[in-house]
């Protein structure tokens, strides 16, 4: 028995037995699917098929497959596929979900405004440091006590995004904040759900049941009414002249009244785009922040290299993107939380826009790719000791920090994410600043387990940390 397009097509890529309308549904892991994919790849090679609903679907593996589509074959994988669960509410608008020449608009946008108002100016780097000491005020707060971080690493790294789209920053205990936060984070939990993947695969039957998929467009109705009603009070005090953040930008380019603006720079644009920056930055950005804390508490003689760094560097003063270049430990500390968490072992799903051969195999327009990073980054051959965390993976024997072309957590080429510079930023003067004042233990008695939550992004399980004042 044959996949649809094994028996169509001579050279499609090889895979499981797939059953009738389910197709290999039931035996993928739903809840972490790269696990499964990474055992058909050891049958079928690095690059191979399955067939999950109706969809035919080409899975990658390790490094030289998903360069080979993501660079060489750039112009034909970087699309994303249809899917009903994104298409309902995104309809083509916003940027991570889009494609073709409303992708290209929004895409430019973001990358420009994240630098204006996000990146290249001081004024984010300001924000940020503004933020960690709020932080570590919060850590203070409890004494040396044991409290679990997840709202507060929540909030300060969403008022970072709060700030380059609002120009505004929540308390810790704003009700606004918890709820926004509140509503992403279960998307984010419930979107990486067998259910979730199951109704992509039969939208049509799974329409009339209640679910998971309503819980879903419930959440995002709720946020997206909150973006517009935050949106219509800044139009009113809209002065082109002084734009302050990126929801500014945005209605700025709308009254410019052509036909870019008209077609592109839109209501429907704005709020999709918004949620997007919401929902790609802050899971992501917390989960990898939080891996960092539990791994310096699993550690703690890694963490106090880290705090020898840190005191020789920059001693008691605020710690500055300036000092990270004289940090080779920090940096590579950081980079193994990164690669050794794996916040996204897959990167957003991609679609064949044409016929193309990759790898000598034939994939006809229309393919769903999964690209699996966690392939790359958990591979032998790249990272000496993949399943540990050893932040040598990223030293030279002379103890200088080492760049790894397999490194790439925000995933390469035309599609790749436009918030890696942001988020080097947040975790370097983050991570840094609770290292100068705390030094971080486990709350007593606690078992400290390193196996992710369930969830599309992997982040760490629920864990309680003690946060000892060291000066
Ligand atoms: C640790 C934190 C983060 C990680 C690991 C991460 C990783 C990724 C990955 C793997 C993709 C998919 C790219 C592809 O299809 O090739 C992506 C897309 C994206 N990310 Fe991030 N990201 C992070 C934080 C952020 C932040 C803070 C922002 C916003 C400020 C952001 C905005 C986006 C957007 C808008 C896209 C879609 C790009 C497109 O489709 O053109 N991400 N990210």
């Amino acid at each position: 028995f044959k996949t649809q397009n094994q028996g169509k097509y001579k050279n499609f890529p090889p895979g499981p037995k797939p059953l009738p309308i389910i197709g290999n549904v039931f035996s993928l892991d739903m809840s972490k699917p790269h696990k499964t994919f990474m055992e058909l790849s050891k049958t079928y090679g690095p690059v191979f098929s399955v067939q999950i609903g109706m969809a035919k679907t080409v899975v990658l593996c390790g490094y030289e497959a998903v360069k080979d589509a993501l660079i060489n074959h750039a112009d034909s994988f970087s699309d994303r596929p249809y899917a009903p669960v994104t298409e309902k509410f995104a309809k083509n608008n916003g940027v991570v979900f889009s494609n073709g020449e409303n992708w290209k608009v929004m895409r430019r946008f973001t990358i420009s405004t994240l630098r204006d108002y996000g990146m290249g100016r001081k004024t984010i780097e300001n924000k940020i440091i503004e933020e960690a000491e709020c932080l570590v005020q919060k850590f203070k707060s409890y004494k040396g006590k044991p409290f679990n971080n997840l709202n507060s690493i929540n909030a300060a790294v969403a008022n970072i995004i709060v700030a380059i789209l609002l120009s505004h920053r929540f308390d810790y205990e704003d009700p606004t904040i918890l709820k926004l936060m509140a509503v992403v984070n279960e998307n984010a939990r419930l979107l990486g759900s067998p259910w979730i993947r199951l109704y992509n695969s039969f939208p049509l039957l799974m329409r009339w049941l209640p679910g998971a998929h309503r819980t879903v467009a419930g959440n995002r109705r709720e946020f997206q009414d909150f973006i517009r009603a935050t949106f219509t009070k800044y139009k009113k005090n809209l002065d082109v002249n002084d734009q302050r953040n990126l929801i500014d930008a945005f209605l700025a380019k709308q009254q410019e009244e052509n036909e870019e603006s008209t077609q592109y720079y839109h209501n429907d644009n704005l709020t999709v785009l918004v949620g997007d920056l919401f929902g790609a930055g802050i899971e992501t950005t917390s989960a990898t922040l939080r891996w960092g804390l539990l791994l310096m508490i699993k550690y703690p003689e890694i963490q106090k290299k880290v705090q020898n760094e840190i005191d020789k560097v920059i001693g008691t003063a605020q710690p500055l993107m300036e000092h990270k270049k004289k940090m080779p430990y920090v940096n590579a500390v950081i980079q193994e939380f990164q690669r050794f968490g794996d916040v996204l072992s897959k990167v957003t799903p991609r679609v064949a826009s044409r016929d193309t051969t990759l790898k000598g195999y034939f994939i006809p327009k229309g393919t769903r790719i999964i690209p699996v990073l966690h392939s790359i980054h958990k591979d032998k051959e790249y990272f000496e000791k993949p399943h540990e965390f050893y932040p040598e993976h990223f030293l030279d024997s002379q103890g200088n920090f080492k760049m790894s072309e397999t490194f790439i957590p925000f995933s390469t080429g035309k599609r790749s994410c436009p918030g890696e510079n942001l988020v080097k930023m947040e975790l370097f003067l983050f991570f840094t600043s609770i290292l100068q004042n705390f030094t971080l233990k486990a709350s007593p008695g606690a078992k400290l387990d390193l196996t992710p939550a369930l969830g599309t992004t992997n982040s760490p399980r629920p864990f309680e940390i003690c946060a000892i004042s060291r000066n």
